[in-house]
Order: structure tokens, then sequence, then C-alpha cells
């Protein structure tokens, strides 16, 4: 039996596309590609940028010297697919189909199977994703919104709080499916979910305007007067959903989404930027303080990840209003493509069998 795989992972995110080639478990090249607003303000639709984010992708392996042709697998982030269970999926014509439509909405996600399965294509070899956004656990209690036609929906970095759960569990030297956590995933977009016993019974949909609002989204905003806007006569829906996500949030206020940007203005004495950062921190503790009544106060340990947990002093204006409800640990940035790369291995080592896409129908019933 072949023990020996070196497979492709791309992650493209909301600001940056990140790419890693690895040899069995080993990381033997990684980087992340940040992309400048400009760059991505060329392309009115996420799925136009396809081929930019490709070329780039192709270009950084020829700088490095890799040779594509010894792939085994080449595997994406995947996207706002139809809600599923966890685990890892062949990419077939009805995922990318609805990836490309972006069934479940825009996201810089749905690049990610087709660009794999593009790549894999060409060499003869199987595309994959792994956990993608829309893995939905929640219980049924989570999916009413108050407004019959409208459900509430699982979309969350599943990747990410899953991958960081589990180390966190691992680290404390307990099992990831007999713990209670609150995960934090704070990139352009924030996602706080409750994990119970291993799954996520509650998360906010950080991604369409529910929970705090992050360095380019605008998280949950007055639902009246988002309708007013709407109806104005002065906007396309396009430039309201991108006021909401892309150009919510810091992008909003301080016309960066850079966190980084931020902290320096800060520094060199911007009371309006500090005050909107502060305002970014507060809300992110409100919702981990709703999320540990969802938990009954029943919370093991709070997780701060993403990008912004680089941020010391971010997390500590969270940590100061949050420290009564349980122990924070940071860990910051994201476990994504190791994750990615790990479903892959579960399959090419035969332990487990890739699921078919889509597999489930969940939450019809609210
Ligand atoms: N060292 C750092 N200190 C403070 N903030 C940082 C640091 N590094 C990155 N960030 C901030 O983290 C944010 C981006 O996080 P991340 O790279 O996790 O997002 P992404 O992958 O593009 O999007 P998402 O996580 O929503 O998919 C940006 O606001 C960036 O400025
Ligand atoms: C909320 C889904 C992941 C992301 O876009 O940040």
């Amino acid at each position: 039996m072949q023990d020996q795989f070196r497979n492709l992972i791309i992650n493209p995110g909301s600001t940056s596309t990140k790419i890693g080639v690895f040899d069995n478990d080993s990381c033997i090249f990684e980087k992340t590609i940040r992309h400048h607003p400009d760059d991505l303000d060329q392309f009115s639709t996420i799925i136009e940028q396809y081929a930019y984010r490709k070329r780039i992708i192709l270009e950084q392996l020829d700088y490095e010297g890799i040779n594509i042709s010894k792939l085994s697998a080449v595997c994406g982030r995947g996207g706002l697919l139809q809600a599923i269970q966890g685990g890892t999926y062949q990419v077939n014509e009805q995922m990318l189909s609805d990836l490309k439509i972006g069934y479940n909405g825009e996201h810089a996600s749905n690049l990610g199977g087709i660009i794999a399965n593009e790549i894999a294509t060409g060499l003869n070899i199987p595309a994959y994703i792994v956990d993608p956004v829309v893995v939905d656990e929640l219980d049924d209690i989570a999916r009413y919104s108050g407004f019959a036609k409208i459900p509430r929906k699982s979309i969350f970095h599943a990747l990410n709080q899953k991958a960081v759960a589990r180390k966190v569990a691992t680290d404390l030297q307990q099992k990831y499916e007999h713990m209670n956590l609150i995960v934090a995933h704070m990139g352009g977009g924030i996602s706080v979910g409750a994990h119970k016993q291993g799954k996520v019974i509650d998360v906010n949909n950080g991604l369409h305007g529910e929970g705090p609002f992050s360095p380019e989204r605008a998280g949950t905003v007055p639902a009246g007067d988002l309708i007013d806007l709407c109806f104005s006569g002065e906007y396309f829906r396009e430039e309201i959903m991108k006021m909401v996500v892309g150009h919510g949030g810091l992008m909003g206020y301080l016309e960066t989404s850079d966190a980084r940007e931020v902290e320096k203005r800060i520094a060199a004495g911007d009371n309006r930027a500090k005050a909107i950062y502060e305002a970014m921190a507060y809300q992110i503790a409100k919702e981990i303080g709703s999320a540990s009544a969802v938990l009954s106060g029943k919370v093991d340990v709070i997780v701060l990840t993403g990008g912004l947990a680089y941020g010391k002093e971010f997390t500590d204006m969270i940590i100061k209003r949050i420290d009564w409800i349980a122990d924070t640990v940071v860990y910051p940035g994201e476990d994504e493509l190791k994750a990615l790369n790990e479903g892959v291995l579960r399959i090419l080592r035969d332990e487990e069998v890739p699921k078919t896409y889509p597999n489930t129908l969940i939450g019809k019933g609210v």
C-alpha cells in the first residue's frame, strides 16, 4: 500500500489565500498571500476572483520550485454549500455547481473546491474539501430566528473552530467529545461557537449579518433600519450586501480591515480608531456571554483564535469582560491548512471513506 503522499492545500479567505504543500503530515511549504483590497475590488463577485487567485497560487508554486506533477491530491476549503455533516468530501459535479452559484451565498471558500478541482483534474488526481463553513450541528432550538420565513443557519469557521477545539482538548489532556468550549474565531469574519461535547450546538452566522462586527463585516445590524436603507431607492442589492459583508465593520468605519493598521493609528493617538476597536472587542465579549448561556454556564474553557488573536491588547480587552465565565486560552492564527491536510490523509490512508455530497437534509423541520 502506498504510504508517501504529497498534498496541495488551498484556503481562500476573505482577505488572503493560504496555501500549503504537505509530505504526509509535514508541511514543506506554506504561504499566506495577502490580497490588497484594491486587487479584490476589481471583481464584482467573489467567484470572478477564481482565475486571479488560481494564477497567483500556480505562480507561487512555480517560484518555489514545487513540481505539482508529484501531487497525490488537492484539497480546498469548502464553501457555502448545502448544510452538511462534518467530514471529508470528494469534489463532484453537484458540489461544483453549488459552489459556482453560491448555494448559501457568496464566500471566498467557494473558490477552494473549484480551484482544487481544476488543478487536480489536470493531474488526474482527486480533489477534496473538508469541514466546510456550512457544517451544521445546531440544536433545533437554535434554528428559530423569531421570523418564521427565515430560520437561522450554521455558517461559521467550522474547520478552524473544530481543529483548535481538538488541539485545546489534547493540550488539556482531555477529549473534545467530553468538553464544553466556547471558541471565538476572529479573522476577516468573526464566529463564536458553543461546542457541547463535540458538537457546535449554536453559533452566530459569521457571514451574513449576525454577531459581532469584524474587520470587514457588519455583524448584527438593526433590522428595521436596514430594511429602510434597502428600499430607500439609493442602492442596488449588491451595494448593500457589500456594506454588510466586505465593507462593514472596521472597513466601514475606518477604511481598513487590517487590525495592525488600526493598532498603529491608536498608538499615534487616533481616539476614534480606539473607540471602534474597543467596540469590536466589546461585541465579541457579549457574544461569548451569550454562548455561555447556551451552555448553561457549564464552560470548561474559552478559546480565542484567528488573526486578531495575535493582538495582545485586543485579546486583553475581551478577556477582562469574560474572565468570570471560565479560563481563556489564546491560540492565535489558525490551523486550517493542517486540518485540511489531515482530512485528506485520513482518506488516502484508507482510515475513512470520503463522504458523497450532498449527504444529508438538516434542520428542515424548523
Ligand atoms: N499580528 C497581528 N496582530 C493583530 N492583528 C493581526 C495580526 N495578524 C493578522 N491580524 C489581523 O487579523 C485579521 C485577519 O485574520 P485572518 O488572516 O485569520 O483572516 P482571513 O483568513 O482573511 O479571514 P477569515 O478568518 O474570516 O476566513 C486582519 O484584521 C489582520 O490585520
Ligand atoms: C463565517 C464563515 C467564514 C468566514 O467567512 O469568515
